[in-house]
């Protein structure tokens, strides 16, 4: 008698291919050391990094289409793990001299890291204590929503931007460095950081948290208002009068963010 496939099985594939490199990679690893051959400790992590992203957004599609009612944290896993290797994957193609395994902005800043952990923990308590509070489907689709949005948007910018893109905010004017205002540049003057802005909200949105979605959404503001600013000092520097007539011109995308303030 033939017996039909969970649907869930045929995601299982990028769970067993993570797991499977990264049991390879570390026989690998091992083999090397033991024959006192240099290892290359970025590569090996790189590879690490990207066989756990794969592995993650593999167990959180298994979640996306398994009959259980963790379905929208799978979402979440998905839409985290396929975030961090897009910054890799976008940073390889614009500007591959700058790619590194700070790329995947995975040890972005303790408070990143601190602030993903407790959007775990209080999707799981308030799980266990008031279930009915993480099914509401229409709140966790305008989170989906906001979060592809989010992800365009700033993949949309690294592409328009490209070589003139960096993820370390730059001092220092490189020969090669022009203003780019075309694109979603003429729409708003920090796409990037509009995108991740409204990316981050979502995540929250679409897990039904509601402390982390007041926590996300003053700490994430508060932290591109200061980035901001620091950076429109540089471009200045950079651009001069060029910046600061784009700068009238464009609106910076951010809710009561204008910027640094010029002096006309
Ligand atoms: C992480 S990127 C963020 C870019 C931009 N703030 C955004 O949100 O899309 C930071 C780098 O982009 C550069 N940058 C920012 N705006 C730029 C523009 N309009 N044209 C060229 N470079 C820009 C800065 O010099 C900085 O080194």
């Amino acid at each position: 008698m033939l017996t039909k496939k969970k649907p869930y099985l045929k995601c299982s594939f990028p769970v067993f291919t993570g797991l499977r490199c990264y049991a390879k990679l570390h026989r690998h690893y091992r083999i090397t050391r033991k024959k006192g051959q240099c290892v290359d400790p970025e590569g090996i992590s790189l590879n690490r990094a990207a066989c756990f992203l794969g592995f993650a957004f593999g167990c959180g599609l298994i979640l996306s289409f398994a009959d259980t009612t963790w379905t929208h944290f799978g979402w979440y896993m998905c839409s985290l793990s396929f975030f961090h290797y897009s910054e890799y994957l976008v940073t390889a193609i614009i500007n591959p001299r700058s790619l590194s395994l700070d790329s995947f902005l995975l040890n972005h800043s303790v408070e990143y890291t601190v602030a993903a952990i407790s959007s775990w923990i209080e999707f799981t308590v308030e799980k266990l204590l008031i279930p009915e509070m993480k099914q509401m489907n229409w709140l966790c689709l305008v989170g989906l929503v906001m979060v592809l949005c989010g992800e365009s948007l700033r993949k949309a910018a690294m592409l328009t931007a490209g070589s003139n893109f960096n993820h370390i905010v730059q001092n220092e004017k490189a020969q090669s460095h022009v203003l780019v205002t075309t694109g979603v540049y003429a729409l708003f003057r920090h796409p990037s950081y509009v995108g991740w802005f409204y990316w981050s909200i979502g995540t929250q949105i679409m897990l039904c948290n509601p402390i982390c979605l007041l926590g996300y959404t003053i700490a994430s503001w508060r932290f591109f208002r200061e980035r901001i600013e620091e950076e429109e000092i540089s471009l200045i520097h950079f651009f001069g009068e060029d910046y600061i007539e784009y700068k009238k011109v464009v609106f910076t995308g951010l809710p009561f963010i204008s910027g640094i303030r010029v002096n006309s």
